[in-house]
């Protein structure tokens, strides 16, 4: 069992926690860090050293979707139990696999999301608009990192391109394998700051990572502890410390991320495209002709990239989608099952079948 022990600053405490709990529940219990998600509880790290802590029991059932690496619980004085959930102050979800498409909780209390692309094949304004705006729906600050600038001709062609699809955003152009460059990070990378790298296989988010950890021990080793029943259990951490005395939260969800009901998150990054669409001169403008339309004449002036336009609609779609009840999801593909039945029974009728 480790026994290296984080004072609650260290471990990300912000004052803003404390302003949703009372008195009773300071007296009840501490403050803890959720470091691992079990189905026999929470993996914590609070002043007091690493706990394997239990559920209590009307949480256990939803413990995967309520409860997530990075969120800080209240757990009781001398009993190893869950009290409650402290308020987020940010949250990355997704929307869950399957047809209720409930949301589920990835990644607590992150500062930073670096957003991780190449100077190669890999660089994608869709992919990276995509990420962005799950970003800004989580309330996470995003930096995108900029890889490999030194196996590439025209790393600012690149560089260029990112910007015009963020121009607010930080860029950083980093070669991952160099120390010196890597050292661009540090005002993100704080005593306290909890941060995630998110971006596709190969684009150099491991190599990052493991550059940051130096020389401390690396906390995702799984530990050893006793839990209630005096069982040795082994307990995987999905959050470790850098050498800096940052905290990367590094859980199997960030790989599979998609975007789920961002209105917030989309505004953020495609603020042109709605300010142009509150132009149009009809109110339920679809965009599709010319009459009175902002965003068909600011494509045809080349103000507007259609493929950033494309995407918005793509993406404002899935976020839709996200938001519909299983009961109007129910509707549409009833609806959509009965088109499809009648145009097969067309397709038959027109061969005289
Ligand atoms: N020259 C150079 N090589 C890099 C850079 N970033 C990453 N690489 C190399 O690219 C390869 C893939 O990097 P990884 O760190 O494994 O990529 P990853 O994003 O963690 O990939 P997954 O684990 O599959 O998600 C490794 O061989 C790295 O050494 C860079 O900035 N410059
Ligand atoms: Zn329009």
């Amino acid at each position: 069992m480790s026994t290296q022990i984080f004072s609650l600053h260290q471990l990300g405490w912000r004052p803003a926690y404390a302003q949703h709990l009372t008195i009773d529940d300071f007296e009840a219990g501490y403050p803890a860090r959720v470091v691992g998600v079990h189905r026999n509880g929470l993996a914590v790290l609070s002043s007091q050293g690493a706990a394997l802590v239990a559920l209590p029991p009307q949480r256990a059932a939803m413990a995967e979707t309520a409860i997530t690496v990075g969120d800080w619980v209240m757990v009781e004085q001398d009993a190893s139990r869950m009290l409650r959930l402290i308020e987020r102050q940010s949250l990355i979800a997704r929307v869950a696999a399957g047809s209720d498409h409930r949301l589920q909780s990835i990644a607590a209390n992150l500062d930073t999301l670096f957003i991780v692309t190449s100077c190669n094949d890999d660089f994608n304004p869709s992919r990276l608009e995509r990420y962005l705006a799950l970003a800004f729906e989580a309330a996470v600050t995003p930096v995108v990192i900029l890889t490999k600038p030194d196996m590439c001709a025209d790393a600012n062609h690149y560089a260029d391109a990112a910007r015009q699809v963020a121009p607010s955003v930080t860029l950083l152009m980093v070669n991952a394998t160099d120390a010196t460059s890597i050292a661009q990070l540090r005002p993100w990378l704080q005593s306290g700051q909890t941060v995630a790298f998110i971006g596709s296989s190969g684009v150099g988010k491991s190599t990052l990572t493991n550059m940051l950890v130096g020389d401390t021990t690396r906390l995702t080793a799984a530990i050893r502890e006793d839990d209630a029943k005096g069982r040795h259990t082994t307990t995987s951490r999905e959050m470790y410390a850098l050498a800096s005395g940052a905290w990367v939260i590094d859980t199997p969800g960030m790989r599979e991320l998609r975007i789920g009901a961002a209105s917030t998150g989309m505004s953020a990054v495609f603020d042109d495209i709605e300010t142009l669409a509150a132009q149009c001169r009809f109110r339920d403008c679809r965009h599709e002709s010319d009459e009175g339309c902002a965003i068909v004449s600011a494509m045809a002036d080349g103000e507007l990239d259609g493929r950033r336009f494309a995407n918005y609609f793509k993406l404002q779609r899935e976020a839709v989608n996200a938001t519909l009840s299983t009961k109007e999801r129910h509707e549409r593909d009833r609806q959509f099952g009965t088109m499809s039945r009648t145009a097969m029974r067309a397709k038959r009728d027109r061969q005289g079948r």
